[in-house]
């Protein structure tokens, strides 16, 4: 559905620089601290800003390429929603009609009811959480075969959260749908997407089955004494610690199996975020 070869682009203090896949019928994240490369990546996929340099095709067509109809097929929630605010969601409805041959006004409607949407406040008068329910109920509006979510639970709480995760996983029931989601809140990540790519500085440093990353990573916390002594051909990120080491691992097993004496950790993708690059 997407990819991405090797797109750069160049801000006086940061360069991006991201290869990356979204297949059919998958949902890919894309997570990343604060200031990492998320929402350019999103913003160049989107063609909203001018890349420097690499490809990029969605549907198969380079972005120059989409014609409209590729682009009713994509649902977008970008953090500038780029909704007039003086609007109300009632006054979005025709707009919707025209702009959208798909737009499925019922369901619309009933997410707005999910949401507690009302439809008579203008927007400009709605709390950040609901200005991002609403961008989300948008882009499920109209049957998209795409969704190109950048950190679409920001700013809700978390049974908006467990709502949101809910509609994106009934949208996906059709099967031949992709959701490319970020966020740097790995955990909403975690239990939703197939694979994921980590994203640092620009770059992507991982890239992981979901099942692989929850299994087969783990974190070893050990002396200074243990650190040295241990074969650390498995071991991906280091931070000292008062203790000694904080070690990622992405084969924990190895370590469990011939270190029984040392702590080994379940590692989540907050870990891999908050880890340096191996240091030693
Ligand atoms: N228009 C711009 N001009 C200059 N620098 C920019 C511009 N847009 C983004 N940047 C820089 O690019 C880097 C990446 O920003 P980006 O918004 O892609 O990060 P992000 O991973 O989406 O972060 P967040 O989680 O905070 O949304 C940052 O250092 C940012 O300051």
């Amino acid at each position: 559905m997407i990819e991405i070869r090797q797109l750069q682009k160049n801000y006086q203090d940061f360069h991006l620089d991201c290869s990356l896949r979204v297949e059919d019928g998958m949902i890919t994240g894309l997570a990343g601290k604060n200031g990492a490369g998320k929402s350019t990546t999103f913003k160049a996929i989107l063609g909203l800003i001018r890349a420097d340099g690499g490809e990029v095709e969605v549907f198969g067509k380079k972005a120059a390429d989409l014609r409209t109809e590729d682009r009713e097929q994509m649902g977008v929630v970008l953090s500038d929603s780029g909704i007039s605010e003086y609007l109300a969601v009632e006054d979005l409805i025709p707009v919707m009609k025209n702009l959208y041959t798909k737009f499925d006004e019922k369901s619309f409607r009933e997410r707005c009811e999910r949401f507690d949407l009302p439809y008579h406040k203008k927007i400009k008068e709605f709390s950040t959480g609901m200005k991002r329910k609403l961008q989300i109920n948008l882009a499920l509006s109209h049957e998209a075969k795409l969704l190109i979510l950048d950190e679409p639970t920001a700013g809700l709480d978390v049974s908006a959260r467990e709502e949101l995760l809910d509609m994106l996983r009934e949208y996906m029931e059709p099967g031949d749908r992709s959701i490319l989601i970020s966020s740097h809140i790995a955990t909403d990540l975690e239990g939703f997407c197939d694979d994921i790519y980590l994203i640092n500085d620009g770059k992507i440093v991982l890239h992981e089955d979901t099942d692989v990353l929850l299994g087969k990573y783990g974190v070893l916390k050990v002396t200074e004494e243990q650190y040295w002594k241990i074969d650390r051909k498995y071991i991906i990120a280091v931070r000292k610690e008062e203790y000694g080491y904080r070690c990622l691992t992405n084969e924990k097993q190895f370590y469990l199996e011939n270190y029984p004496d040392i702590v080994v950790e379940k590692s989540g993708i907050d870990e891999l975020i908050l880890m340096e690059k191996k240091e030693k």
